[in-house]
């Protein structure tokens, strides 16, 4: 089914329609729904929110993997740029959200990791060290892709952004230009690794990688559902 496959353009958008099934269940997790419409209970929030700052200690360490296996300075500065994003950005809008709740970013430091953070942050490093930036790329691009679309569904959802809404600031922030953009940029990073010599033999491999990571996101809401360590 995949053999034809041709290298060129596109290939997150190759990659999510092979495996829709798996990006449905991420994307359109009944957590995301609850956010959408402000039922998600905060104590799941909560719990979800302090995981993630602890992803994205991880998340920034892959970033750092990929500027290291950069092959040029164009290179090594697009995976700046997201690692920068991470940690000048993203991050702020944890700290911020959980100092309402009276939690420091100390104290989120200090966070016991969650078995569910353990296992996606770790297969996206582990994947990054086994194999070559394309690799890499791929499992990372549905956590900055899959928020993007995320974040644009949910704002797109009449009241989603209503002061009524208590996520309404998590999903501005991830509807935003400033993290559209860094999706955007993302893309484009497959794009150009995938049309530099990436043979058809390789696309189910990539595959691979992608569903997993998709499969280890909705885990990931799965875990601020049901509250599991
Ligand atoms: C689990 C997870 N996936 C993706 C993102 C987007 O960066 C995030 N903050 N957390």
């Amino acid at each position: 089914m995949t053999a034809d496959i041709l290298p060129g353009p596109d290939l997150f958008d190759r990659l999510v329609a092979e495996a829709r099934p798996d990006w449905a269940a991420y994307v359109d997790h009944a957590f995301v729904r609850g956010m959408g419409d402000g039922t998600l209970p905060q104590e799941c929030f909560r719990h979800y929110l302090v995981q993630d700052y602890l992803f994205l200690i991880h998340f920034a360490r892959a970033y750092a993997l990929a500027i290291y296996k950069g092959r040029d300075l164009r290179e090594m500065r697009s995976a700046l740029g997201g690692l920068k994003a991470i940690l000048d950005v993203e991050m702020d809008l944890h700290v911020g959200l959980c100092a309402g709740w009276g939690l420091s970013a100390a104290e989120l430091e200090q966070a016991a990791e969650a078995k569910a953070t353990m296992a996606y942050t770790r297969y996206v490093l582990e994947t990054g060290l086994r194999g070559d930036l394309l690799d890499l790329h791929v499992a990372l691009s549905p956590c900055v892709i899959g928020y993007a679309e995320i974040g644009r569904r949910l704002a797109a959802l009449p009241g989603a952004l209503d002061e009524s809404n208590p996520y309404r600031v998590w999903i501005a922030e991830y509807a935003g230009d400033t993290y559209q953009e860094v999706a955007r940029a993302a893309r484009e990073t497959l794009d150009r690794l995938a049309a530099d010599g990436m043979t058809p033999a390789r696309f189910p491999k990539l595959l691979t990688v992608f569903r997993q990571a998709c499969r280890l996101e909705a885990d990931f809401w799965e875990m601020g559902t049901t509250l599991a360590g």
